[in-house]
């Protein structure tokens, strides 16, 4: 059987990615930290992947197993070794802790004079996940073996889409929405998995998602959390909340469309699907969840600050991604650390120096000017509520 080794036995990654590859018929083991979920997936050998619909459709993922990277290194080097696909699903700011033992995979994959090719895909929400987690790699191989992997392993970038709630901790089962979409950029033709689109470009795809999908959910998320709501279908029930949405999909469309000559027509239809999306009801997505990393979603790249940058650079509007940049500074949950170290910083050196250090935009820029006029009325409106 072919074997796909994934990082990341979480929402994606079970309710997704893996399970793709399942219904490929590749054998899928997963990697995490996460103890309890390694031990069920040993155990169970199968899950289910449940739509967030009225029938709730099911749909069972077998030829799964588990190895937990912090105790069982060798049997990860080992899956390694014999997996055609090396996928993670972990969040950004992992992916340099997990390179140094796939690296090590890698390495004694390479050393062996087997030819086949490993395929290695990053899926997080982040530009050129891929190269990151291959730069990663790359600083943990030697010499002999960087010059041995040209040709043998492969890396792609790629987009990912289904929005998959936290789950219930003591199941594998995985509610997710039934809407997927998984582009992978290659120039070449790759194995076959059920549900990847293969692009040979994948900027458009990538920023178009970014823009799109996850700028929307930020700015429900942010602006739920400041009114006290719990969930996104919840929050975008709110009509001045939904405008908003809209005003600010508005901004994200005209940079796409003239960046990347997207249909107008077609992209609003795209930013309306979406919108429906947050609404479905079965998903009870918390607004937490959603807005969870501050720090990482105010960085330069990501889909707050590229599209306001992108919008000033070619002279298109941008005050409603600022509201949601200074909607995003107010997130101040106490269970989100990044959210806490915002706060800390805002209080010790204002709203000015985060937009500064974390999102690299410059002093008194027209942005950061917009940011903190929009910051100052909404806390005033926070304050007086
Ligand atoms: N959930 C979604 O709707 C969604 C959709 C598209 C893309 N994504 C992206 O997918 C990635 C994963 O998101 P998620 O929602 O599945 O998160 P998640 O928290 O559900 O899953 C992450 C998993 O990584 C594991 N992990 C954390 N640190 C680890 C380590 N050092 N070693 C091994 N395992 C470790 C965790 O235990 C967890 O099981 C993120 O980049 C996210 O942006 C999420
Ligand atoms: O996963 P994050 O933290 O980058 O973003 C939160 C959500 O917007 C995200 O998980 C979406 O649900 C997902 O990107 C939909 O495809």
């Amino acid at each position: 059987m072919k074997q796909a080794v994934h990082f990341g036995a979480g929402n994606i990654g079970r309710g997704f990615i893996g399970a793709l590859f399942s219904q490929s018929s590749y054998h899928v083991t997963f990697v995490d930290i996460a103890e309890q979920i390694i031990n069920k997936l040993n155990e169970e050998k199968s899950y289910k992947v449940v739509l967030a619909t009225n029938q709730k459709e099911t749909i069972q993922i077998d030829n799964v197993s588990g190895l937990n990277n912090m105790t069982q290194e060798q049997e990860v080097i080992t899956a390694i070794k014999e997996a055609t696909y090396l996928t993670t699903a972990i969040g950004p700011n992992i992916l340099p802790r997990i390179a140094p033992l796939m690296a090590r995979g890698i390495t004694e994959r390479v050393a062996q004079t087997d030819e086949k090719k490993l395929y290695v895909i990053a899926c997080e929400n982040q530009i050129g996940a891929t190269d990151i987690l291959k730069q990663h790699i790359l600083d943990n191989l030697d010499e002999e073996t960087k010059a041995k992997i040209e040709g043998k392993v492969h890396f792609f970038n790629s987009a990912v889409d289904r929005i998959v709630p936290i789950q219930d901790q003591d199941s594998l089962d995985v509610l997710v929405e039934p809407y997927y979409e998984w582009v992978v950029e290659a120039k070449e033709s790759i194995p076959h998995v059920e549900g990847m689109t293969i692009v040979e470009d994948l900027a458009p795809f990538i920023e178009r998602k970014l823009f799109t999908v996850n700028t929307g959910h930020a700015v429900i998320a942010y602006l739920g959390y400041l009114a006290g709501k719990s969930t996104i279908d919840e929050t975008l029930a709110d009509d001045a909340v939904a405008n908003q949405v809209r005003e600010t999909l508005k901004e994200t469309g005209a940079y796409l469309v003239k960046e990347y000559g997207i249909d107008e027509t077609e992209h609003l239809s795209y930013i309306n699907k979406n919108i429906e999306r947050f609404k479905n009801p079965f998903l009870n997505d918390g607004v937490t969840r959603v807005g969870r990393s501050p720090i990482r979603k105010l960085g330069p790249e990501d889909r707050l600050i590229r599209p306001a940058t992108q919008a000033e650079k070619a002279g298109l509007p941008f005050e409603n991604l600022a509201k949601a940049i200074a909607a995003a500074l107010l997130f101040d949950n106490p269970e989100d650390q990044e959210a806490m170290e915002i706060q800390s910083m805002i209080k010790e050196h204002g709203p000015e120096y985060v937009l500064k250090t974390v999102s690299k935009l410059e002093e008194n820029s027209e942005i950061a000017k917009e940011v903190i006029r929009a910051y100052d009325m909404l806390k005033s409106n926070a304050s007086e509520a």
